[in-house]
């Protein structure tokens, strides 16, 4: 018996083979070996080429909380629905310190503390007009009744310990926002930045336990913190300071029993609309899981920023290698200041960032795609009785309606993008809802598509 490869045996030369056609053999090996060589070569250059070609380089960017993460997770929750679905129990934590930072908001504004986040109307291209009929002391002369009183002592203290369990997993020393994903007990071993996928077996479990004794604590406190959040008098406080958590980030107080019941999972939407802060610059690959068609085979590599003033300076070095940017101008805020910077109106810097990227050299070449982002928050502001004209003095006495309003923004944007483009290109611009899955499904589809064309007409250029 032999203990010979099989292979071997079939390959090896015939035992009683005449010199001749060994020579013949040789030569036909050869000439075998060169031509797979050359074959392999071209695999090699045509797989480059393939790659260079097909690699597309998509930008997200915008001020923060306009909605460029919420843009990426609707990327993954479309094309690699499974990973999706594996984070979502990450997200647990991150929604659970949103509730308790509401609640907290709440028991602020019933304690007089200013809590304000309303603009004092600074100027602008869009002549953005002072906001000066508010009559400022009127928002605090209010004093919680009895019940409230008992509701916030019963509330405060096991929020502000929950509060603290999340910090210590989700916020970073010396900040006040969340930023990092997922977490457990061992910052160390558990530490996942935005980009990373987590070691399912690593992270599991800890976060499992550590999230069930805030979801414990939530869940016991959900009566109280639904009591609260549904009493008139509260209702009154935070309508009369103009407080209004519903259009905010990471708002669930009226979901609260769903999201705080024992061994809740987020639901896709709950992914959506769930806010965690951004640091520093995060690259995702998608290899599409799910096939879209004309563009299988292409490699999307999506690079989400953080949008506040101090992580712009990251936005640069990605201006060199890029196919397209999507920019969020989440034209609800014309009401609202920036957190980092009380003295600038959102829409301005909106406006501002725009006119930068829309000038910029660098980008001359690339294709910019507007969203004009938090539509279903414009039309309900609109609706509530907040008037445009009031902030963007231009508008004047046009119609307070969701149509006019977002035509007319649409408008000034485009009318920037073609003033100040260095050459003259298309204006690709949608009214969006980002955290709205049936909406954005066909518009991040239309996005790809239009991307995608006009990738495949730059590298036939090439
Ligand atoms: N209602 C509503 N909420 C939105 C929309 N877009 C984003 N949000 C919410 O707004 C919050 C902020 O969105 P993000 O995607 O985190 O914003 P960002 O641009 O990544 O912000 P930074 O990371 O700070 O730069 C999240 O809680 C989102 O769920 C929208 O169109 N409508
Ligand atoms: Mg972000």
């Amino acid at each position: 018996m032999t203990m010979d490869d099989p292979l071997d045996a079939v390959l090896r030369p015939p035992p009683n083979e005449t010199a001749e056609e060994a020579a013949f053999r040789l030569s036909r090996e050869a000439e075998a070996r060169r031509i797979s060589a050359s074959i392999d070569a071209d695999i090699r250059a045509e797989r480059l080429l393939l790659r260079k070609k097909r690699i597309v380089r998509l930008l997200l960017l915008g001020q923060s909380e306009s909605g460029k993460s919420t843009t990426l997770r609707q990327f993954q929750r479309i094309y690699t629905p499974t990973a999706f679905r594996e984070e979502r129990v990450l997200w647990r934590a991150v929604i659970q310190l949103n509730i308790v930072r509401s609640v907290l908001t709440i028991l602020d504004a019933l304690d007089n503390n200013d809590g304000g986040y309303l603009s004092d109307g600074p100027t602008s291209d869009l002549d953005l007009a002072d906001d000066d009929s508010e009559d400022y002391e009127s928002r605090f002369a209010h004093t919680p009744a009895p019940a409230l009183d008992t509701l916030r002592r019963t509330l405060l203290p096991p929020l502000r310990h929950i509060e603290t369990l999340l910090i210590a997993r989700l916020v970073p020393k010396g900040e006040k926002e969340a930023t990092r994903l997922g977490a457990g007990v061992d910052d160390h071993e558990i530490f996942v930045r935005p980009g990373n996928r987590w070691k399912a077996g690593k992270s599991k479990s800890p976060v499992r336990e550590e999230a069930d004794a805030a979801q414990q604590t939530l869940h016991s406190f959900a009566p109280a913190m639904q009591a609260l959040w549904t009493d008139p008098a509260v209702r009154a406080v935070l309508k009369r300071r103009k407080i209004r958590l519903e259009e905010g980030p990471g708002f669930f107080l009226n979901d609260l029993a769903r999201v705080t019941a024992v061994g809740y999972l987020p639901a896709d939407d709950d992914v959506l609309r769930a806010r965690l802060k951004t640091v520093g610059a995060s690259e995702y690959t998608f290899e599409m899981e799910v096939s879209t068609g004309r563009e299988t085979g292409t490699e999307w590599r999506i690079v989400d920023v953080g949008g506040s003033r101090s992580q712009r300076a990251t936005w640069v070095p990605f201006f060199d290698d890029v196919d397209a940017i999507i920019f969020l101008a989440p034209i609800a805020g014309f009401d609202q200041v920036l957190s980092e910077d009380k003295s600038v109106n959102r829409l301005e810097d909106s406006v501002l960032l725009w006119k930068a990227l829309c000038s910029n050299k660098m980008l001359a070449s690339v294709d910019l795609v507007l969203f004009l982002n938090k539509c279903d928050i414009l039309a309900k502001k609109l609706q509530s009785g907040v008037k445009l004209a009031r902030y963007v003095r231009s508008y004047k006495e046009r119609e307070n309606s969701f149509e006019a309003v977002s035509s007319y923004l649409r408008t000034k944007f485009s009318a920037i993008h073609r003033e100040h483009s260095p050459n003259p290109r298309k204006f690709y611009a949608f009214c969006t809802s980002v955290t709205d899955t049936t909406t954005t499904g066909g518009i991040i589809a239309s996005v790809r598509d239009m991307v995608v064309r006009e990738h495949l007409k730059q590298s036939k250029l090439l």
